[in-house]
């Protein structure tokens, strides 16, 4: 993948459900793009965990897993993407942003999208997903302890997930997030599925919607992903391909 100064701006979008692995693909496709994953629940998280008076006000809203009104998540994200542009980053990989037609529309008028990659996995694991992840909170890296094995059905795939194992030296450490209870995780996927339709339309209508379906796990998916993005770097989803 291109790191090099000469790196075109890519500004990139993964949409997903809750637990579907934004961050997990985010994180290693940033890197491989020379571009910063850029996630909105982190940033929140980063507000609450600093005590800040905005970040008492996201808490409750976070912990009861309801979206936080647009306003304040506009607030924190031109705020890092602004640093961003202030230290000469070359775009961005978002993550968990847009989650609301506005956002959208505030998104498109605000940069020029290059891709959004909307990512998608069997609905009956995703629940397990989240209640699996672990966070070490000593090195900040994920894991996940769920051990996923979902026969293949009704025209879907079959799904093998094993799980993500922290090394030995992170057990001790793990924690989970506050809003990875099921009857959390279960209002968030619902809170999803009222609000992803809109903001899946909005980009396919401009053709910079990709779908992307997870079937299995990082080692397995990775060699589907990377390929497909690199597909897309130098140009809009909605270009044709740039001759080899
Ligand atoms: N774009 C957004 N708009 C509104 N609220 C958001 C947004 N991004 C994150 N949040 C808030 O932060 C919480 C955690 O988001 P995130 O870490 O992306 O979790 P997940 O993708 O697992 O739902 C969301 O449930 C919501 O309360």
């Amino acid at each position: 993948m291109s790191t090099d100064a000469a790196q075109p701006q890519l500004n990139w979008v993964f949409l997903g459900p809750p637990g579907v692995g934004k961050g997990t693909y985010a994180t290693r496709a940033a890197k491989a793009f020379g571009i910063p994953h850029i996630a909105t629940g982190d940033l929140i998280r980063a507000e609450i965990a600093a005590g800040t008076d905005m970040g008492k006000q996201m808490k409750a809203i976070v912990n009861s897993g309801k979206l936080l009104p647009d306003a304040m998540v506009q607030e924190v994200l031109q705020a890092r993407l602004a640093k961003g542009r202030a230290e000469g980053e070359r775009g961005f990989l978002l993550d968990g942003f847009p989650r609301t037609r506005a956002q959208a529309e505030q998104l498109v008028q605000s940069v020029d999208v290059g891709l959004v990659l909307n990512m998608s996995l069997r609905e009956e694991v995703l629940v397990e997903k989240c209640m699996g992840r672990r966070l070490c909170r000593h090195c900040g890296k994920n894991y996940n302890i769920a051990d996923i094995y979902l026969p293949a059905s009704g025209g879907r795939p079959e799904i093998i997930m094993p799980p993500l194992s922290p090394p030995p030296e992170c057990a001790p450490h793990l924690e989970t997030r506050a809003d990875d209870t099921e009857p959390v995780i279960r209002h968030r996927l619902e809170v999803y599925k009222r609000e992803a339709t809109p903001v899946e339309d909005f980009f396919r209508q401009r053709g910079l919607l990709v779908d992307f379906e997870i079937t299995a796990g990082i080692p397995e998916t990775l060699p589907y992903l990377m390929p497909l993005l690199q597909s897309y770097v130098g140009r809009r989803a909605n270009e044709p391909p740039v001759k080899a």
